[in-house]
């Protein structure tokens, strides 16, 4: 008789509900930890995923896992550090979650690293907006830890013909590309917001793969990661799909709103906001120069306005492409 995987997902925003819907759907046991239980259990309604329900299979719980074969957390960033801390070191857990945290400029991996140091410890990113996910659409992102086989092994608790589960040893790129996404696509709406046209996206799109690949590899990523799912994959998707709450956001600023009218009125979290000058203090640490991050960076913190941010960029040297 073969096992039924028990996989905990912690956090009940709209990737950990999708994320548990493909978790049930990859047949394993569900439990879904939410803050608040009774208003999903309730209804069996998704709260932060309209017009979906909860399928048998899933307990919406407040209680955290005791014992599950893998653990995923889905919680926002800046939170992962306080939920985390909540969870018992019962299985190996994944971080979900795209983004820096703000008060240590750490990794996911690093915040869960100093909480779990005997844990088998990956994350999960990549080109993957929840609804699609929830709705069982075709989509692939990548799973990575520092050892190969259990990357691929945790992967394949969750791997179904169409949610399609790479594997990777590169941690470090796959975080960075995840948490430095929502930073370029917040620039990338502001591009359109302002009517800059859909070169300057491009533009601004390639040159931040740029910046990127300098600082992965200053922090020891490998440089082919930002070609996959969780970098460029991720930015395609993120930098161009009215979905993303990120591009809303960046987009509500380049039309004139100012970043905290634009991010208070946003549904979700927009994790670029709290992760750009995170991303941009690890830059400077490693003497990386990433002009995109910093444009925005400012541009969020509204020290600048879009006009100073296009004349920021469009005054910088031309150099030679890959100098
Ligand atoms: N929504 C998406 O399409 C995707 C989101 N992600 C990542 O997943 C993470 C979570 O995002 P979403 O599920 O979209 O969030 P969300 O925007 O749907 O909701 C935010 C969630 O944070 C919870 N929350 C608020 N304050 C909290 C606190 N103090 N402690 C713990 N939880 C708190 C809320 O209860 C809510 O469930 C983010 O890092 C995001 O970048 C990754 C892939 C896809
Ligand atoms: O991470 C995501 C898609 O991969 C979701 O993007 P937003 O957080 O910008 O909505």
């Amino acid at each position: 008789m073969t096992h039924t995987a028990r996989i905990a997902v912690i956090g009940a925003g709209a990737w950990g509900t999708a994320l548990a819907l493909q978790a049930a759907r990859a047949g394993a046991e569900v439990s879904l930890w939410a803050r608040n239980p009774a208003a999903m259990s309730a209804g069996r309604v998704m709260p932060r995923l309209p017009g979906y329900a909860l399928p048998p299979g899933i307990t919406v719980t407040d209680a955290m896992p005791r014992q599950a074969d893998l653990i995923l957390l889905a919680c926002p960033m800046q939170h992962l550090r306080a939920t985390a801390s909540t969870v018992p070191p019962c299985a190996p857990l994944i971080a979900c979650c795209k983004g820096i945290e703000q008060a240590t400029g750490l990794m996911p991996l690093q915040v869960l690293g100093e909480l779990f140091p005997h844990s088998v410890l990956g994350v999960l990113s990549g080109p993957n907006f929840a609804h699609e996910v929830a709705a069982g659409l075709p989509a692939a992102a990548v799973l990575a830890s520092a050892d190969r086989t259990q990357a691929r092994r945790l992967a394949d608790l969750l791997t179904t013909p169409a949610f399609r589960l790479y594997a990777s040893d590169d941690p470090t790129g796959v975080q960075l590309g995840g948490a430095a996404k929502n930073v370029i696509a917040i620039a990338a709406g502001a591009t359109i917001g302002a009517k800059l046209g859909e070169n300057a996206r491009a533009a601004l799109i390639t040159r931040s793969i740029a910046e990127l690949s300098r600082l992965s590899h200053a922090l020891g990523g490998r440089p082919e990661t930002l070609s996959g799912l969780a970098g460029i994959g991720d930015l395609l998707l993120t930098c161009t799909g009215a979905a993303s709450r990120n591009y809303r956001l960046g987009l509500a600023i380049g039309q004139g709103t100012p970043a905290q009218q634009a991010a208070d009125a946003l549904e979700g979290v927009a994790e670029g906001r709290a992760t750009a000058p995170a991303l941009l203090q690890l830059a400077r640490q490693h003497g990386v120069s990433t002009p995109v991050i910093a444009t925005a960076t400012s541009l969020l913190a509204g020290t600048i306005d879009m006009d100073d941010a296009s004349q920021l960029l469009l005054s910088r040297p031309v150099g030679h492409e890959f100098a």
